[in-house]
């Protein structure tokens, strides 16, 4: 089936041609009960290319685990800014015929799962805003805490939002800076909103990269070397972007920086300073792939020493070590080479069912986690199995995998998790569910155990965690879903609101 799709500035500039803005209808939280994690976002950019919707498009097939909503890509070409978007996945949305309508050598592209503002094609991005400052587009991953102040004063300047997503807000704070200079107008918006923000904005000639002061989701660059002109820059959500672009990492984009590229070269300024980094440490327990490099730290290897940890806090002896597919596996193999106890995949994954599969009724939803998952009978039975996987978060699907792996035959099943209980919901780009639905901020361990049915369970200690995701490159890190201590001192957010007080 073809996506719907708005297409903007695609053949005439400022000319919305064949621009539908059709109603997605419900989002995905709504009209299932997918107790799942939700992704985040993944947003890339691309400088001097000849073939930049490709690269585009190439980059965010690498990132599309980080959000499966909806996706798009803007081009320009020094003159027109074009922009088509659509529901769905990257390649649904982008077939030959689409990419071709995109043009020039500058490239900015997202791919969204959302966390303010309905999951609807309306809010998809890039964003693309037509301003007294030209026109701009933005791709955001992250969210914003303060953004019920900031968007009330922008609509009393007289601001039209064209959407309801928190991103729309810095663009819209750029249109109305009073800073005479475009990269003035960018500082000055990104100092009046707080969150978590890594971005991507282009305008008809220019493309910025940015980070939150405390840089909470990862946003490096990376290089194309043209030796017959000038090198390709390219900024991603993960590095595992620039290996499928052929293009070398250089370094991440630091917290509170801001950088701009253009046709003479790359230049850059630090917007922010003096603000504590706390980096998502959740990006390494489970959103980022493990080949990818984050915050300077390979993901597979905090992973895999998250596992190593596991066993010297809570080891226990068993026949196998079997992940929980696909995030459990990298601190499985760390589990199985520090034990010695034989790692095996003793769970399948189907790779055709989707992070956000909706079950339509509820006779399927319970059939879930077997659509996605299935027991390797002849390996668990009768063995005694050590399940690993990365997080409990409503404690249902670690419920129904427990119960299948014993139902195939196994004689134990001991979880252990890589991670602290989560106790506290995210508001900085992780959608998880409300404190209430977050079986560790309303039981005991213990209590989780006789849940979820297991012979013993398991998290690795918060210490644990940092020390795994820290191999030297001095890192601190936002750990508010284990702690219930948030990094911004002020968060917009009806939950938090109350407790505002306690949390700094
Ligand atoms: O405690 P629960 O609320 O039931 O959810 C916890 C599970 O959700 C996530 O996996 P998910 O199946 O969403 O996706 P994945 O395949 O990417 O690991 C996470 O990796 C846990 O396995
Ligand atoms: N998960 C994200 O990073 C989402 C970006 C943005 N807050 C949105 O909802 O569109
Ligand atoms: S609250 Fe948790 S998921 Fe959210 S940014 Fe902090 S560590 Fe990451
Ligand atoms: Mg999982």
């Amino acid at each position: 089936m073809k996506s719907q799709l708005v297409m903007e500035g695609i053949d005439g500039e400022g000319l919305p041609a064949d621009a539908e803005q059709l109603d997605a209808g419900p989002s995905p939280q709504e009209i299932s009960e997918d107790p799942k994690l939700r992704e985040e976002c993944g947003v890339v950019a691309i400088h001097h290319h000849p073939e930049a919707a490709r690269q585009a498009y190439l980059a965010l097939y690498a990132l599309q685990h980080r959000g499966q909503e909806s996706a798009g890509i803007a081009t320009a070409d020094g003159t027109n800014l074009s922009n088509i978007k659509g529901m769905g996945l990257v390649s649904e949305i982008f077939t030959e015929d689409v990419l071709a309508k995109l043009h020039g050598n500058m490239a900015i592209g997202h791919t969204r799962y959302s966390t303010t503002g309905d999951s609807a094609l309306l809010n998809a991005q890039p964003i693309r805003v037509d301003s007294t400052k030209g026109l701009i587009a933005i791709a955001h991953n992250g969210n914003l805490v303060n953004l019920g102040a900031v968007r009330a004063r922008l609509e009393r300047a007289g601001a039209f939002f064209q959407t309801t997503s928190d991103s729309e807000i810095i663009v819209q704070l750029i249109a109305h800076s009073k800073e005479s200079t475009l990269v003035d107008a960018i500082a000055d918006s990104l100092r009046q909103v707080d969150g978590a923000f890594s971005l991507v904005m282009m305008t008809r000639d220019r493309i910025f990269a940015a980070r939150d002061p405390r840089g909470f989701r990862p946003l490096s660059m990376g290089r194309i070397e043209n030796p017959d002109g000038p090198d390709t820059i390219v900024f991603a959500s993960e590095t595992c972007a620039f290996d499928l672009l052929r293009a070398k990492y250089e370094r991440d984009v630091a917290p509170g920086e801001l950088v701009m590229v253009t046709s003479d070269g790359v230049t850059s300024r630090q917007y922010s300073t003096g603000i504590q980094q706390a980096s998502c440490i959740f990006e390494h327990v489970y959103f980022a792939r493990p080949d990818s490099r984050i915050y300077g730290r390979w993901v597979q290897e905090s992973r895999e020493q998250m596992g190593r940890q596991l066993v010297r806090e809570s080891g226990v002896d068993a026949d196998l070590v079997v992940p929980v597919p696909d995030s459990g596996v990298t601190a499985a193999i760390g589990y199985a080479a520090e034990s010695g106890i034989p790692f095996r995949f003793g769970l399948i994954r189907n790779h055709y069912v989707g992070r956000t599969f909706i079950e339509p009724e509820q006779r399927v939803r319970d059939f879930g986690v077997k659509l996605k998952l299935n027991p390797v009978r002849n390996l668990l039975e009768g063995k005694r199995i050590i399940l690993i996987d990365d997080s409990i978060i409503r404690g249902t699907t670690s419920r129904k995998i427990v119960r299948m792996v014993r139902a195939a035959g196994a004689k134990e099943v001991h979880l252990r998790i890589s991670c602290p209980p989560t106790i506290s919901p995210c508001f900085y780009g992780v959608d998880t569910p409300r404190k209430k639905e977050l079986i560790a901020a309303n039981s005991s361990i213990e209590e989780i155990r006789q849940f979820i049915e297991a012979d013993s369970l398991a998290y690795l200690s918060l210490e644990g965690l940092q020390n795994a995701c820290n191999g030297g490159e001095g890192n601190t890190y936002c750990v508010a879903c284990y702690t219930g201590s948030y990094p911004t001192d002020w968060v917009d957010v009806d939950e938090i609101l109350p407790a505002a007080a306690v949390i700094r």
